[in-house]
C-alpha cells in the first residue's frame, strides 16, 4: 500500500473542518494514529503524530473536492459535443463552460495506467469557418462588403494573379499585416497554421520591387538581391520560391533558392551568372554563400524571417544573427526609403519562443517593431477534429492501416501525413506498410538530399497519398489536399503538435480535414493532458502564452540608464 505522511494536528483539523466527513477515513486515521511507528522515533518532536493516508483515500479526496461533493458533474447538454469520450460520462457539451476554478474531469486521466489502452477522446470540431477567415466571410454576417486585395492599392497585375487562382478575400492576418508592410514597418507577425502568412509578406514585397523597377533597367546586368527570405528547410523554400514566381511573373522579377544539403559548387552556380532579386534560402546555405561572397545583402530591401519559432531555435539561431548582422535592418520606415535605404525586416511564424527580442535587438530598434499577433494564436483549431487514442505500440501499425481504410471508405481517400518522431521510425514503419501494400513516400532529414528533392512536391501533386515524415514536413509545408494527419508518434511539445496538426484546415484547403494521434508511452499523456485540459476549457494551450511579448523599446532602457 503506497501511503503519505501527514502531521497528526494538520490531518485531524483538516478531517473535522473541512467538507470531508467520511466516517472510513476518520476511523482508519484514528486507528493508525495509536499503531503509528513515527511516534516512537527520537528525530520526531514530542507530540507530533504521523499517519498514513491509504493512497485509495487520497484519491477519494480528490474526486470529491473535483466535483464539489457531487456524485458528478453534468457537462452534457442539448447540442453538440465539444469532447467526445469512449466512456459517455467524460463528454462535454460546446453548450458547457467550465467555472473558473473548476476543474475538468479528463478521459486522458487515468492514461498512464496500463489498464486505459483502448481509450480514446475526440475535440469535435465546433466551428465550420477557420478563425482566420475574415469575420465579414464568415457565415450569418452580411452587412460589410467583403473586403478583397484591391482594398491594399497593390497593383492590378497582382490581384488578377491571385483571383485566378481563386484567393479573392483576404484573410484576418493579411488584413492586419500588408498594409503595415506597405507603410515601411518592421514587422513581428504571430498567426495560426495556415492562415497566409507567405502572401502576407510576399505581396506586399513584390508591389514594392516592381514598383521600384526602373523599366529601362537591364534584365540581368542591373540585377541586386533585394529581398531575402529565410525558411528552415528546403523543401519550404522551394515552397515559398513557387509562391512569389507566380507574383514575380508579370514584371520579370527573378526568384531564387538555395537550400541546405547542396554543395558549395551548387551554391555559387546558382549566383554566377544571374542575381536574383528575391532569394529564398535556408540559413545554412545561406552562410555559406555569404562566406564565399557569392552575394551582398548591404542593399536589400526587405529581409524576412519565416518559421520564426525555429529560425530562433538554438539550432539555427546563431546563424541567424550572422547573416541579420551583415545585412543592414532599418529601424524605422523612413530609413526603408530613398538613397542608402536599410531593410525592413518581417518575422512570422505560428508560434514564437522566447529569445526572439535578444537576437533581433542586436540588428534593430525592438521598440520599432510592431507585433502582430492573431487572436487564436496558440488555441487548438476550432474547425478541426482532434482525436486521441490510447493504443500500445505493438498495434500503432495496425491502427494507422485501419485509418487509412476508413478514409479510403468514407471520403474516398485523400493526402495522409503521418508524422514520426525520428527518421528510423520513418523508415520502419515504411517496411510495415510496405508488406501491407500501403503506397507511400517518405520524407526525414537524414536522407540524402538528392533523395529528398521532390518529394513533398510529389505528394502535393497527389503522386502519391500517404506521405511519412518527421517534423520536416510540419514547419510551413503546404498542401490544400491533406484529408488526415496521423501523430503515429505522440509530438513532443504543444508547439510540435500545433505545426503537425496545421497541416489540416488551411485557408483555401478541405474543409473536413482531421487529426488522429496515437499516444502510447506514459511520458506522452502530460502533453495530451494539456491539450484535452485546454479544449475543455476553451483557452491557449498552456506554457506558450508569454512565447510573444512586445519588446521594449531599447530608448527607455537607455533613459532609464542614465
Ligand atoms: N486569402 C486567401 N484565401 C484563400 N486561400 C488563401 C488565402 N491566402 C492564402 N491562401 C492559401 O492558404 C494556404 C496556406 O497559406 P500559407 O502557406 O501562406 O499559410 P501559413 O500561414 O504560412 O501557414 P504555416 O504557418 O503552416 O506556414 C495556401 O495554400 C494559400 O494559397
Amino acid at each position: 500500500m503506497q501511503s503519505v505522511k501527514v502531521g497528526y494536528l494538520a490531518a485531524s483539523r483538516a478531517l473535522c473542518s473541512g467538507r470531508i466527513l467520511c466516517p472510513e477515513f476518520v476511523k482508519l486515521s484514528a486507528g493508525s494514529v495509536s499503531q503509528t511507528r513515527f511516534c516512537r522515533t527520537a528525530t520526531k518532536p514530542e507530540g507530533t503524530a504521523v499517519i498514513r493516508v491509504p493512497r485509495y483515500l487520497q484519491k477519494r479526496v480528490e474526486n470529491v473536492k473535483q466535483t464539489g461533493g457531487q456524485n458528478k458533474i453534468r457537462t452534457v447538454k442539448a447540442g453538440k459535443l465539444l469532447i467526445q469520450s469512449k466512456n459517455p460520462e467524460l463528454n462535454q457539451s460546446v453548450g458547457y463552460m467550465l467555472g473558473k476554478f473548476q476543474e475538468p474531469i479528463l478521459c486522458s486521466k487515468g492514461w498512464k495506467h496500463y489498464k486505459s489502452f483502448g481509450d480514446h477522446f475526440t475535440i469535435n470540431n465546433i466551428k465550420a469557418v477557420a478563425p482566420f477567415v475574415a469575420d465579414n466571410q464568415k457565415e450569418g454576417v452580411e452587412q460589410k462588403p467583403l473586403a478583397t486585395f484591391k482594398n491594399f492599392h497593390i497593383c492590378k497585375e497582382l490581384v488578377e494573379i491571385l483571383e485566378n487562382i481563386n484567393i479573392t478575400h483576404p484573410t484576418t492576418v493579411q488584413l492586419q499585416t500588408i498594409p503595415k508592410v506597405m507603410r515601411g514597418q518592421n514587422i513581428l507577425c504571430a498567426a495560426e497554421t495556415g492562415s497566409g502568412k507567405t502572401l502576407s509578406y510576399l505581396l506586399p514585397i513584390v508591389h514594392r520591387l516592381q514598383a521600384d523597377k526602373e523599366p529601362e533597367m537591364d534584365t540581368t546586368s542591373a540585377r541586386r538581391i533585394q529581398a531575402v527570405i529565410l525558411v528552415p528547410s528546403r523543401e519550404l523554400s522551394e515552397q515559398v520560391a513557387t509562391v512569389s514566381r507566380t507574383l514575380c511573373a508579370p514584371f520579370g522579377l527573378l526568384t531564387k533558392t538555395v537550400g541546405g544539403g547542396q554543395g558549395v559548387g551548387h551554391i555559387k552556380v546558382v549566383f554566377k551568372n544571374d542575381q536574383p532579386d528575391i532569394l529564398v534560402a535556408t540559413p545554412g546555405a545561406l552562410v555559406k554563400a555569404l562566406r564565399r561572397r557569392c552575394l551582398d545583402l548591404s542593399e536589400l530591401s526587405f529581409f524576412v524571417i519565416d518559421e520564426g519559432d525555429t529560425m530562433f531555435d538554438p539550432s539555427f539561431s546563431d546563424m541567424v544573427e550572422d547573416i541579420l548582422l551583415r545585412a543592414s535592418i532599418a529601424s524605422n520606415p523612413k530609413e526603408t526609403r530613398g538613397l542608402g535605404h536599410k531593410a525592413q525586416l518581417l518575422v512570422v511564424g505560428a508560434t514564437f519562443p522566447g529569445g526572439v527580442g535578444e537576437v533581433l535587438s542586436k540588428v534593430t530598434d525592438l521598440g520599432s517593431m510592431v507585433v502582430i499577433k492573431s487572436k487564436m494564436l496558440h488555441f487548438l483549431m476550432p474547425h478541426v477534429k482532434q482525436t486521441f487514442l490510447k493504443v500500445k505500440g505493438a498495434d500503432k501499425t495496425l491502427e494507422l492501416h485501419q485509418a487509412l481504410k476508413l478514409l479510403q471508405q468514407e471520403k474516398g481517400g485523400g493526402g495522409v501525413l503521418v508524422f514520426c518522431n525520428k527518421s528510423a521510425t520513418v523508415n520502419w514503419l515504411g517496411y510495415s506498410l510496405d508488406e501491407m501494400g500501403v503506397q507511400h513516400a517518405r520524407l526525414q532529414g537524414e536522407m540524402p538530399a538528392a533523395v529528398r528533392a521532390g518529394i513533398f512536391r510529389s505528394f502535393q501533386k497527389g503522386a502519391v497519398d500517404v506521405l511519412l515524415c518527421t517534423d520536416i514536413a510540419s514547419r510551413g509545408l503546404d498542401t490544400s489536399r491533406v484529408r488526415l494527419v496521423v501523430n503515429y508518434d505522440c509530438p513532443e511539445s504543444h508547439t510540435d503538435y500545433i505545426h503537425r496538426a496545421g497541416r489540416v484546415g488551411r485557408a483555401g484547403g478541405m474543409e473536413d480535414g482531421e487529426v488522429l494521434s496515437f499516444v502510447s508511452h506514459p511520458w506522452d499523456v502530460e502533453l495530451v493532458q494539456k491539450i484535452e485540459t485546454a479544449a475543455r476549457r476553451r483557452t491557449s494551450l498552456p506554457g506558450m502564452e508569454s512565447d510573444i511579448h512586445e519588446p521594449k523599446p531599447k530608448v527607455k532602457e537607455e533613459k532609464e540608464n542614465e
